[in-house]
């Protein structure tokens, strides 16, 4: 389990992170999510040991884990962290370089495990290329392919797949999350996408400006986005107040995602059509209420300019219900 009591942090004098507090069980994936400078990368550093503490503790189960002032070299066995600038050596192959930490005294073993690494991070065609001839995307995969190959009990990602093309990305996550969930490994995850957290994560962390505004499950987060914040993670979302869409006489704000709204042919949400944007098998369309724009999915573009009405479909009316 790694624990992170009460930790505070800055650089200099600024404060990034102020008094974190969570946990990690075994096996379990905990995705870390906030706007750019909000403090992820920063937050990863420490559950690794780059910086030294000046407020509070991280525990892996009795380990504390310190800093440089503490260790001569930064980090822990049954720990791994792959950087967004992955550390790797350029001038051997990519099996040398995921075998880097494997014993050599069993040498079959070694090239088992390697090979199995290998096909994982789908790069069998490049085992015995030298990692300064990969792409970004390539060099990645032997980072993750590495930081696993000698079974940590935690693995800590930052913006793991950030390199690798979208073609290539929806298998290589669903191998390596698997993987990681089959053997029992935490994982935590620094990540813009929500496609890394929705499917895989147990636990869902929001940083803003430093300070955790939320902890909880992915799906309690997504049926009840209690801030934009949250909500725009998922997706494209509207801000209503409450009385606008007859919940209630209340004037509070509530989170309505684009394909939560459709056209109907009469209602209270009078809207003007402004644009159209293709989105593949929909189209996003942006409508004028009230001055204010609003967006919703519509399977064929519409009019510019035209009057249509909207209205909740039942499914946002039943998540909403359940508030
Ligand atoms: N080495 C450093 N020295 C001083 N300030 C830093 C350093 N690294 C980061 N910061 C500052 O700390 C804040 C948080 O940065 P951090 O990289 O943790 O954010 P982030 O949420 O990971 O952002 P992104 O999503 O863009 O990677 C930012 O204001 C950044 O400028």
């Amino acid at each position: 389990m790694l624990n992170v009591q009460n930790i505070s942090f800055g650089y200099n004098t600024e404060t990034i992170l102020h008094n974190i507090s969570f946990s990690v069980a075994q096996g379990q994936h905990v995705s870390i999510i906030g706007e750019s400078g909000s403090g992820k990368s920063t937050l990863i550093k420490l559950l690794y040991g780059t910086y030294d503490l000046p407020e509070g503790e991280i525990f892996w189960n009795d380990t504390p884990i310190l800093g440089p002032k503490f260790n001569l070299v930064i980090g822990y066995d049954f720990m791994k962290y792959v950087a967004q600038e992955f550390d790797l050596m350029p001038f051997i192959t990519v099996e040398e370089n995921i075998g880097k930490f494997l014993s050599n005294f069993f040498p079959e073993e070694k090239h088992k495990r390697t090979t199995e690494l290998i096909k994982l991070v789908d790069l069998e065609a490049f085992t015995h290329v030298k990692v300064k001839q990969l792409s970004g995307g390539q060099k990645q995969r032997v980072a993750l392919a590495r930081a696993i190959a000698r079974q940590p009990e935690i693995i800590i990602l930052d913006e793991p797949f950030s390199h690798i093309d979208n073609f290539q990305k929806q298998t290589l996550r669903r191998n390596l999350f698997k993987y990681l969930k089959d053997n029992n490994i935490s994982c935590v995850v620094a990540t813009h996408d929500r496609e890394d957290v929705l499917p895989y994560s147990d636990h869902m962390i929001v940083l803003n400006n430093g300070r955790i505004i939320a902890n909880d499950t992915p799906k309690q987060l997504y049926n009840n986005p209690e801030q934009p914040l949250i909500a725009s993670f998922f997706d494209e979302f509207n801000t209503f107040q409450e009385f606008q869409l007859g919940l209630s006489n209340s004037d509070s704000n509530v989170f309505v995602y684009a394909h939560e709204l459709e056209v109907c042919s009469k209602s209270e949400l009078e809207v003007k059509v402004v644009q159209n944007y293709f989105r593949g098998n929909t189209y996003l369309v942006e409508v004028e209420f009230e001055l204010k724009s609003l967006f919703f999915y519509n399977k064929q573009p519409l009019v510019l300019n035209e009057t249509i009405y909207l209205k909740l479909t039942e499914s946002a009316e039943q998540r909403l219900a359940l508030k």
